[in-house]
């Protein structure tokens, strides 16, 4: 099957592809850039919106705009037909260091918003990142989860009763699943989904498709993964870059599986697509992504 790149966005961290049903588009970001980029499917266009920070995960929020996890906390963000951007921060984050950020985030199937924390400069292997949620009139932000290099890969099963999350720094590299209670918001009972050392590529993002199988991106392998809800293996598709970065369904009938990539700094050599959008048909239907409920 093969991978059709969809933008040739150039994208230096493009993740967060969410598929809005209501615009039948998907919405994704550059992280280090702080752009919002939205591809219209009926139109087969591209429009863009500047941050004023990195914006790092986006989701729907129910009101109209988005909400967002960025450098300093949660914000709103309303992208406007002028190509402005309106933001408002809406809960701020006090990071265990400075020089850090939001990263992977998303919805639960009740609408609340779940976005993790890390130290910029990967390298140092700081384990300083933290994974809060965020609801709605919420003023302050408190860390659920704590100890993280890089958290990622976070995804709730269709039923909303299994939480996913993984790591994807290099000395890592797990996936953990979590019972979720829906009524309270929290995830209990941590376990190792899946050892992705066993695996090619480090965890990137991921999509949960209908069957409850869980999609990751192998990061620098140039795969992306579905693996059951036993945490079996069960196939691997490839896409035509090395880092592909975070994967989301979408299109009319929830079938394709978008893929955004990260295109290095430097010498990209035989990776021209490198930080593209990339369309695949990998046969089974994804969901429809919940929104942010105000
Ligand atoms: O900045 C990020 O980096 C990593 C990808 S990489 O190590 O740069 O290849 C990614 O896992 C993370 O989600 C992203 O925000």
């Amino acid at each position: 099957m093969d991978a059709e790149l969809i933008v040739d966005a150039q994208n230096a961290t493009g993740e967060s592809p969410v598929w809005s049903v209501r615009d039948q588009a998907l919405y994704w970001v550059d992280i280090p850039k702080g752009e919002l980029h939205r591809w219209d499917f009926n139109q087969d266009s591209t429009r863009s919106w500047k941050a004023p920070q990195m914006l790092a995960c986006i989701a729907a929020d129910s009101r109209g705009g988005w909400v967002a996890g960025m450098e300093n906390g949660i914000f709103h963000l309303q992208p406007c037909e002028d190509g402005s951007l309106i933001s408002t921060l809406l809960a701020g984050v006090e990071h265990a260091q400075a020089g850090m950020r939001f990263n992977d985030g998303r919805c639960d199937r009740q609408g609340r918003f779940w976005a993790g924390t890390m130290f910029m400069d990967m390298a140092a292997g700081a384990r300083v990142g933290a994974l809060y949620r965020y609801s709605a009139g919420q003023k302050t932000l408190d860390a659920q989860l704590k100890d993280f290099i890089v958290p990622n890969g976070l995804a709730f099963s269709p039923d909303g009763k299994v939480m996913y999350l993984s790591d994807s720094h290099p000395s890592v590299q797990q996936i953990w699943a979590f019972d979720y209670d829906t009524d309270s918001g929290t995830p209990h009972n941590r376990r190792l989904f899946v050892d992705m050392s066993h695996h090619l590529g480090r965890p990137d993002g991921a999509a949960i498709d209908a069957d409850g199988c869980y999609w990751i991106c192998g990061n620098d392998a140039g795969l992306v993964h579905r693996f059951t809800p036993s945490g079996k293996l069960d196939r691997s598709l490839v896409v035509p870059v090395k880092k592909p970065a975070m994967c989301a369904f979408g299109g009319p009938n929830l079938d394709t599986l978008f893929v955004t990539s990260i295109r290095p700094g430097g010498d990209i050599g035989d990776q021209p697509l490198a930080g593209g959008v990339f369309a695949l048909r990998p046969g089974v239907k994804g969901l429809e992504e919940p929104t942010f409920q105000g």
